[in-house]
């Protein structure tokens, strides 16, 4: 299993092994013994997947508030997406700051988001599917958001035409008028 760093505290890439052989490949794409031999100990209570039909549908950026901040483990089903956290961390020495990675079916690769970040994706195929495990139960009444083009983040979602976006992110509001509910913390 690979694990990088990405230069926003705590988001990390993870990268499972994929057996192959004459019939395709073979993935623990969840393993909390191998996540813990890399120091990585987050208890993750609840599954979601969604499909999103079309070419360039952004979901996010989401978060939920403590006391049911979700750390999420986030991998690509079918097709292909562009994965972005935000970190919302007050008095994070890179709070503001995007990280994105191409998350696909063929590459395999997870992006571990920790609780105190917005997360959002962009697909880049049809029919693509986003499966992601999360630290805590969904909690409606705990949800955040911030607009997908916040000026002040500057993502560069790839898009080659205006995004398709729920009518709640369509309206969200920008990072510099959140009261962000979270707080740094280093990771030891
Ligand atoms: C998130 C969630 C939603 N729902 C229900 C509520 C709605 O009836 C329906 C669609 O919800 P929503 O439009 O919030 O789904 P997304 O826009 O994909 O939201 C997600 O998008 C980004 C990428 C995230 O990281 C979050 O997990 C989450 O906010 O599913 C549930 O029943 N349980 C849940 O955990």
């Amino acid at each position: 299993m690979d694990i990088e760093q990405t230069g926003l505290d705590g988001l990390v890439v993870i990268t499972p092994p994929r057996f192959g052989d004459a019939r395709g490949f073979f993935a623990e794409t969840y393993s909390a013994t191998k996540l813990a031999d890399h120091g990585i100990t987050t208890t993750f209570v609840q599954d979601n997947h969604s499909l999103s039909a079309e070419v360039g549908t952004i979901r996010g950026l989401h978060f939920q508030a403590p006391p049911h901040a979700q750390a999420k483990l986030v991998r690509c089903g079918r097709g292909r997406l562009f994965d972005v956290a935000v970190d919302i961390r007050k008095g994070s020495p890179t709070y503001g700051h995007w990280f994105g990675i191409e998350l696909t079916f063929e590459n395999g690769k997870q992006l571990l988001v920790p609780a105190g970040f917005a997360h959002g994706f962009v697909t880049q195929e049809p029919g693509t599917e986003i499966i992601y495990k999360c630290s805590d139960f969904y909690a409606p009444e705990t949800e955040g958001a911030v607009i997908w083009n916040d000026p002040d983040i500057g993502i560069d979602w790839r898009l080659e035409a205006a995004p398709v976006l729920s009518d709640k992110d369509a309206v969200a509001g920008r990072l510099k008028d959140l009261d962000s509910p979270f707080t740094y913390e280093a990771t030891p």
